[in-house]
């Protein structure tokens, strides 16, 4: 079962599966030759059996270690099922004895169950939420390691010395049956760790645009709604930049769609150099921009925007990006504004820097306005080419 959930979660991105995965299918094959041991030839029932478990247990354990992007021994771990095998082949054909051989496969598992277990407690920074996980498989963990070291234990001081894994005594069929659990118990916790990760990918994709990686459209919106809440609740100003790129598509049109992609990351890199840590970068769509400037007022967001204008002409005229220049909308928020208020003032504003000719920062009408923004308000509004405010 927890092999076919292992591959209905198939994806190779996550480092580890293919190793997690291995280990299932190794799983399976190992206990279906124990369960068939008595009627197998003993190369198959002995050294074919425990190399397979072995094998499976050490997959395992690469896997955790590579989906902690820890390095992963893997030709230690290799070479680790060649000592085990030889071993098992040692105390069948030339000493042959149970205890010998059983305990040579509890010692390794039960390594490898503490290989996993310190893995993951080393690994402890990168623990995120939901902890029950990383607790699941610390418990698995510590009863292979407790289960296993006992049976050696039991085996070498009990009363009475068993001959077979198969035999049915009680203390056998219990630990057969815990021991079958733990394997298929910890690639199933490796699936689940996984699983986080790829919902962590999910996330990451979804918030950030798949070219510049700068904060998608949708999470720009969802930062916005929380800086309005945050700036309405402190009192603490508020501004929103709206940039658009101008004559970018002509790259497009003469150097390929490729270096109208290039030229879009360009604008983003220097874009995050000239803006503050704390400010926000989204891509709207296209050649869209947009930044939320908390603890910004509409002086300082304005000198903001002109420093951002100034970069990327300079830029266009080296050849960095090829005839760009900016064309930058500002608001700030106001009393009783919505996020679509201020992106609204902030798009008229963009709008109108666009008609006077692109290259120029606009700011919103003095007082915001969140109704009625139309002609009016357009008249007002402060046109700036050099940086400096007029009229
Ligand atoms: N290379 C590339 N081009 C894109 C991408 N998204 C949108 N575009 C192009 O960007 C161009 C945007 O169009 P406009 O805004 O009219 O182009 P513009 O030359 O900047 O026009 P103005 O803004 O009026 O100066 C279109 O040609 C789109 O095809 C992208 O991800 N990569």
């Amino acid at each position: 079962m927890t092999f076919l959930v292992l591959l209905g979660v198939s994806t190779n991105r996550i480092d580890g599966m293919r190793q997690i995965r291995l280990a299932a299918l190794l799983g399976i094959v190992g206990n279906i030759l124990y369960a068939f041991g008595r009627e197998l030839p003993p190369l198959l029932a002995y050294e074919a059996a425990n190399a397979v478990y072995a094998a499976a247990s050490a997959s395992l354990f690469v896997g955790y270690r590579l989906l902690f992007k820890r390095r992963a021994y893997a030709r230690a771990a290799a070479v680790s099922v060649l000592v085990f095998t030889a071993l098992i082949a040692i105390f069948h054909y030339w000493f042959d004895s149970f205890v010998a051989r059983s305990s040579v496969v509890s010692l390794y598992h039960a390594a490898v169950g503490a290989g996993i277990a310190l893995t993951l407690i080393r690994c402890r920074s990168q623990w995120d939420r939901p902890f029950y996980v990383k607790r699941f498989i610390l418990f698995v963990c510590s009863m292979k390691v407790l289960g296993h070291v006992t049976r050696v234990a039991w085996q070498l001081l009990g009363p009475a010395q068993p001959t077979s894994l198969l035999q049915p005594s009680p203390g056998a069929i219990f630990f057969l049956s815990v021991a079958t659990v733990g394997l298929p118990a910890l690639a199933f916790g490796g699936m689940l760790l996984a699983h986080r990760r790829i919902v962590e990918f999910a996330q990451e994709a979804a918030d950030h645009d798949y070219l510049t990686g700068v904060l998608s459209r949708r999470a720009f919106s969802k930062i916005g709604e929380r800086e309005l809440g945050r700036a309405a609740r402190t009192g603490r100003p508020l501004a929103l930049l709206l940039i658009d790129l101008d004559h970018f598509k002509p790259i497009n049109d003469n150097y390929g769609h490729d270096a109208g992609d290039r030229a879009l990351v360009a604008f983003t890199l220097n874009a995050e150099k000239v803006l503050r840590g704390m400010d926000f970068l989204g891509r709207i769509g296209g050649d869209e921009f947009a930044v939320w400037m908390p603890e910004t007022d509409l002086a300082a967001a304005t000198v903001a925007a002109h420093r951002l204008r100034r970069r990327v002409a300079a830029l266009g005229r080296t050849g960095a990006l090829p005839g760009v220049t900016l064309s930058i909308g500002v608001s700030v928020l106001h009393d009783g504004d919505s996020l679509e208020s201020v992106m609204k003032r902030a798009d008229v504003a963009l709008y109108e820097a666009k008609r006077n000719g692109r290259d120029q920062v606009v700011t919103e009408p003095e007082g915001g306005q969140p109704a009625g923004i139309g002609e009016c308000a357009t008249l007002q509004m402060t046109r700036t080419k050099t940086g400096s405010t007029a009229t």
